[in-house]
């Protein structure tokens, strides 16, 4: 079964792509708080960062990373329901998705979504709502690390100009991946 990792800077568009996708949401464990129309318990499972640590400690991820200030992590228990048959999608950086790769090799897909520019993506975090000092330093993170450059990494890339054109893409990137299991 297929794991559709969808990877991209903050702002590309990725929830609102992949959660158009008939598939389950791998939902992770983050310390970061809860955007406007986020469901805890479905779009993240938010954790104090003490609460993430303890997790860690006990062994309950199947890989972490940190991200802008905020914690991320993939439950092992998820991981378990892919190996057994089912197909999810997801959201992870670039660690996430070569963790995920070393460990479980062609069931996972990487899917970078890309802006078309940088003042597109910044106009996009202000009109969903995002507080001027987040968008400052996810913009910031996103030159010091050259995240744009990730797209060399992944299987395919999908350039997210238009929304509808691009979830068209995804869809198709999807059948195609579970037809050629
Ligand atoms: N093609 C598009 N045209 C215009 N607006 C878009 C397009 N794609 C996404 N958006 C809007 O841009 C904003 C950011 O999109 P979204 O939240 O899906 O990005 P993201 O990559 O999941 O971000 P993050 O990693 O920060 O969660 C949202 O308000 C969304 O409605
Ligand atoms: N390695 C992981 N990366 C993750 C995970 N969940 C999200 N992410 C990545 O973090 C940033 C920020 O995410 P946001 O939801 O706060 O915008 C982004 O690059 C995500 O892809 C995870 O479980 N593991």
């Amino acid at each position: 079964m297929k794991l559709f990792c969808f990877m991209g800077v903050s702002g590309s568009g990725k929830s609102s792509i992949q959660h158009s996708l008939p598939l389950r949401f791998m939902t992770n464990y983050t310390t970061r708080s809860l955007r406007e129309g986020e469901i805890d318990g479905y779009h993240i499972n938010q954790i104090s960062r003490e609460g993430f640590i303890k997790l860690n400690r006990e062994g309950f991820f199947y890989e972490t990373s940190e991200y802008a200030g905020n914690l991320y992590g993939t439950p092992n228990h998820v991981i378990d329901e892919l190996i057994k048959g089912t197909p999810f999608h997801c959201t992870k950086d670039i660690n996430g998705v070569k963790a995920l790769k070393e460990g479980l090799d062609n069931k996972v897909v990487s899917i970078f979504i890309k802006p078309p520019s940088t003042n597109i993506l910044a106009m996009r975090m202000i009109k969903r709502g995002d507080k001027p000092k987040d968008i400052e330093k996810r913009i910031k993170y996103i030159q010091e690390t050259n995240e744009l450059d990730n797209e060399k990494y992944v299987d395919y890339v999908i350039v997210n100009a238009d929304l509808k054109q691009a979830q068209i893409e995804a869809h198709q990137i999807v059948i195609k991946e579970l037809l050629n299991k």
